[in-house]
This record gives structure tokens, C-alpha cells and sequence, in this order.
């Protein structure tokens, strides 16, 4: 069978599975989570072993190391998928709750009840605990979805679906609630982003190259959840610990991920104390510091190794990598006008023991999370409370920032009549 076909079938099958995913019962749900958690501690060394296959394929072909510290499936990382399933069966059940129910005038009674969106296809890049996390928020919320995973991830993202499809039939669901395609060829992904009659929105996660092609070709709907370029701004006024503290880790506490910091804005007045002292900590993971002239001054007389004149594409530029761009600023307004251009409007924050200059950053900065005091590494899910993510959007409709369970719902307005007529 052909792609475009294949593609077809799994839509067709979607379609129909979706139907009887929204109208399982919460009990129903939660025992195909709870069968899919056992079913992954039950084999945990197959999964491993089809780990390895992506794992070794991928050194092979040059994976870059953070790349493959996404795509590793350690125990650690079976334990957290499990345990993420096991909180997703303890969040409350969003579906079929009524809000809002007010009598009018006429007499009808108008409220509105949360809803599943329908398919989610959802493409994601090389991280196989995606594969779980997105699957069992997908079956809480009473979705279907067709999940298309990184290609470097394949083996063990086979080996994940054959699992939830045990899960979902055990508990008395349709196995195509969960669909993971079974193909590397781009193609399907072209195919998923075109068919508006099978999916009813579309989630990418991914960076440039997803980007550009679904900008060209998407039908579909989409909750775009994109590359992260995100800030760090060192106000005056920070406190020189907590500026050191999340400066280091905002960038090496995992360089792959979307919410790592890109770019880091440093005032002019606080930058001779602060850059000497955060470049000791970049230094002990030689991080790469592209830096405009005046960082530049002050990293080279403290006698930085890994320095290099930032250029105009660094603004705009998401390593994931031991990179980072370093500029100088004359405070507040000239960060937030900086991240307003530059930045893919994902996660900045400010430090600064400044509560106006902090509150003014809250208020001006047009990102889906904007933070004081803290390392954009906490954009996340899990960080957030809401159990699990799906990604975290950068859009602005619908759902901004980490997604959960809410953010793959709607509501529809439902009315509750007693005979009335319009008059
Ligand atoms: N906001 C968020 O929640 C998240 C954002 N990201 C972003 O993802 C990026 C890093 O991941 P990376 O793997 O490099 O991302 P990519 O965009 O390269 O890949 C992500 C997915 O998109 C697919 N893809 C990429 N380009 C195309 C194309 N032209 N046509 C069809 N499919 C395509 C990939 O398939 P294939 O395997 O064939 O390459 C993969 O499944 C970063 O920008 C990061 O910020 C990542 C995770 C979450
Ligand atoms: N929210 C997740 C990051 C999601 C993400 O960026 O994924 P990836 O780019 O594949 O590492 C976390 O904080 O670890």
C-alpha cells in the first residue's frame, strides 16, 4: 500500500476509534492507562533492547550527544513513563463536566460542557517517553490519535504501540484510539497534515524544517508547538546568586530541550560582576559563548576559552548545544524589545529583585511563559502541575505554553430547554 493510502486507512480507523474513546466511561479509561503501565514494567527489557537498536543506529549515524540523551530510554526513564501514566489515572477526569449553566430570560438554561477534540495526530521528534505521555493524555481525554514519532525512534516506538494497543484492548477499547505510524517516510507526515476529514488538529512538536513544510502544506488545524529560543535577561538589580544559579542552569541543565536558554541578556551595570562569574561555571562544560562586542570585552579580560563575536543569526538561532549567545543591554526595555523580535515567543524570564521592572516584564513580554527568578527549564508539565505534558505551544489560540489534559479538550455550549420557542 501506498503512503498516502496507508495514511488514509489509519485516519478512517482514527475516525471511528475516536467515537468510542469519547464515549468510554472515566473507570474505562483509566484501566487502559493502568493496563499500559503494567505492560511497560512487565517489559521493560524489551523495550531496552529495542532502545539499543535506536540507540546504536543512531550513534552510527552521528546523532549528536544531546540528541541521544533524549532518544536513551534508561530504567529511569521506563520508571518516570510509568509513573506518568499512574498520574494521569489520578488527575480528575476533564470530560463531560458542565460549567457555567445559567437560566436566561427565555427560560432555556445555556452552560458549556468539556469536550474531547476528536484525532490528534501528533508529530514529535526522537523521544520515545513521548510516545507514552502523549498516548495516555490522548486516552484520558477521550481522543483518538495517530502519533508520529522521530524516525531515529522507530524500534522502540513499534515496541511502545504494540504495549498501549494491549492496554486499550484489555480495558474493552478500540486499539486504534492509538495509532503509531508505522513508516520513517516523511511523507506520512505530509499526508497527516492534509486530511482535515480524519484529524481534527494537528500537534508538532519540532524545529525549523517541521516548521517550514507545515507553514506550506497544513490543512489541518494546528497547536504548534515549536522551537524554543528562549531568554534569560540579568536585571541591575538581580541578586548575584540567583543570577549565577539560573544562568548555569537554564543552559546546561539539558542542552536538547525547548525550554533550555539560547540567548542570555545581561544589564550593562551588573554585567562586569555577573559574566566573570557565571563564565567559571560555563567553563567546566566548555560552553561555547557567542558574545557581542561589549561581552565580549569583559569575557575576554577574565580570560574566557570559548569565545567567539556573536553575529546577527545568533539572535534567531536555537542550538540545543553547548552554545549559547551572551548580549549586553541597557536594562529592562532594551531585554524586553530584544525578546519581543528574537525570540520564538516560548519561555524568558527575568532576574531581578526589582518588583516594578519584574512586573513590567510579566506584563510586556509576548511569550507563552514569562518567569522571575527561576530557570526556563521549568516550562514543563509536570513542573506546572498539570500531570503531564503533551508539549509546550508556542501558539497563542487555544492553548499557550505546557499542554495537558485541558488543552486537548473544547467546549461546546449545551442547552437545556423545558419546551420554550424563540419569540
Ligand atoms: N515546544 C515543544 O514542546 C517542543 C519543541 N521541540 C523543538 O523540536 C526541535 C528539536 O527536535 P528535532 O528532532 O531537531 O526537530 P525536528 O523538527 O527535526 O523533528 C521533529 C519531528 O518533525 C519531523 N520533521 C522534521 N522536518 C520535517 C519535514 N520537513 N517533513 C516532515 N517531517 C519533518 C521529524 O521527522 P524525522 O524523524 O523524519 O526527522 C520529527 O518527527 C527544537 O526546535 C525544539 O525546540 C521539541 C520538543 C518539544
Ligand atoms: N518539557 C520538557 C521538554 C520538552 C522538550 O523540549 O522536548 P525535547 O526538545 O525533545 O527535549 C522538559 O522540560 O524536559
Amino acid at each position: 500500500m501506498d503512503i498516502k493510502h496507508y495514511m488514509q486507512q489509519l485516519g478512517q480507523q482514527a475516525r471511528s476509534a475516536s467515537r468510542a474513546m469519547a464515549r468510554a466511561d472515566s473507570a474505562t479509561r483509566n484501566r487502559a492507562l493502568t493496563l499500559i503501565a503494567d505492560a511497560i514494567e512487565r517489559d521493560a527489557a524489551q523495550l531496552r533492547a529495542a532502545n539499543q537498536l535506536d540507540m546504536d543506529a543512531a550513534a552510527a549515524n552521528g546523532l549528536a550527544p544531546a540528541m541521544l540523551d533524549r532518544l536513551a530510554l534508561s530504567d529511569k526513564a521506563i520508571a518516570t513513563m510509568v509513573e506518568g501514566l499512574r498520574q494521569i489515572v489520578a488527575l480528575p477526569d476533564p470530560i463531560g463536566e458542565i460549567s457555567g449553566l445559567k437560566f436566561r430570560p427565555s427560560g432555556i438554561q445555556v452552560g458549556q460542557m468539556r469536550v474531547p477534540l476528536g484525532v490528534i495526530g501528533i508529530i514529535y521528534e526522537s523521544r520515545p517517553n513521548v510516545t507514552v505521555d502523549a498516548a495516555g493524555l490522548c486516552i484520558k481525554s477521550g481522543n483518538a490519535t495517530i502519533l508520529r514519532g522521530g524516525s531515529e525512534a522507530i524500534h522502540c516506538n513499534r515496541a511502545l504501540a504494540r504495549l498501549v494497543k494491549e492496554g486499550l484492548a484489555g480495558a474493552g477499547l478500540p486499539e486504534d484510539g492509538v495509532q503509531v505510524v508505522d513508516t520513517t517516510d516523511r511523507a506520512a507526515v505530509g499526508a497527516l497534515i492534509t486530511m482535515p476529514q480524519y484529524v481534527d488538529v494537528i500537534v508538532p512538536r519540532g524545529g525549523k524544517g517541521l516548521i517550514a513544510r507545515l507553514m506550506e502544506e497544513a490543512t489541518v488545524p494546528m497547536i504548534k508547538h515549536l522551537d524554543g529560543i528562549c531568554h534569560v535577561y540579568i536585571d541591575a538589580k538581580a541578586d548575584l546568586k540567583k543570577a549565577v544559579d539560573i544562568g548555569f542552569n537554564a543552559k546546561c541543565h539539558r542542552y536538547g530541550t525547548c525550554n533550555t536558554m539560547e540567548t542570555l541578556l545581561v544589564a550593562r551595570a551588573i554585567a562586569p560582576a555577573v559574566l566573570p562569574q557565571l563564565a567559571k561555571l560555563y567553563a567546566t562544560k566548555q560552553v561555547e559563548l557567542r558574545a557581542d562586542p561589549e561581552a565580549l570585552a569583559i569575557l575576554t579580560a577574565a580570560g574566557y576559552p570559548h569565545l567567539a563575536a556573536a553575529t546577527e543569526e545568533d539572535w534567531s538561532t536555537e542550538y540545543l548545544a553547548a552554545i549559547l549567545a551572551v548580549k549586553i543591554v541597557a536594562g529592562t526595555d532594551e531585554a524586553i524589545e530584544h525578546i519581543n523580535h528574537y525570540s520564538s515567543k516560548h519561555t524568558e524570564s527575568i532576574i531581578t529583585e526589582d518588583h516594578t521592572d519584574a512586573m513590567r516584564f510579566l506584563r510586556e513580554v509576548d511569550s507563552a511563559s514569562v518567569m522571575i527568578n527561576a530557570s526556563t527549564r521549568f516550562a514543563d508539565g509536570f513542573e506546572y502541575g498539570l500531570g503531564a505534558e503533551i508539549g509546550i505551544s508556542n501558539d497563542k489560540l487555544h492553548a499557550r505554553g505546557p499542554v495537558g489534559l485541558e488543552g486537548l479538550t473544547s467546549l461546546k455550549y449545551v442547552v437545556f430547554g423545558h419546551g420554550e420557542v424563540r419569540q
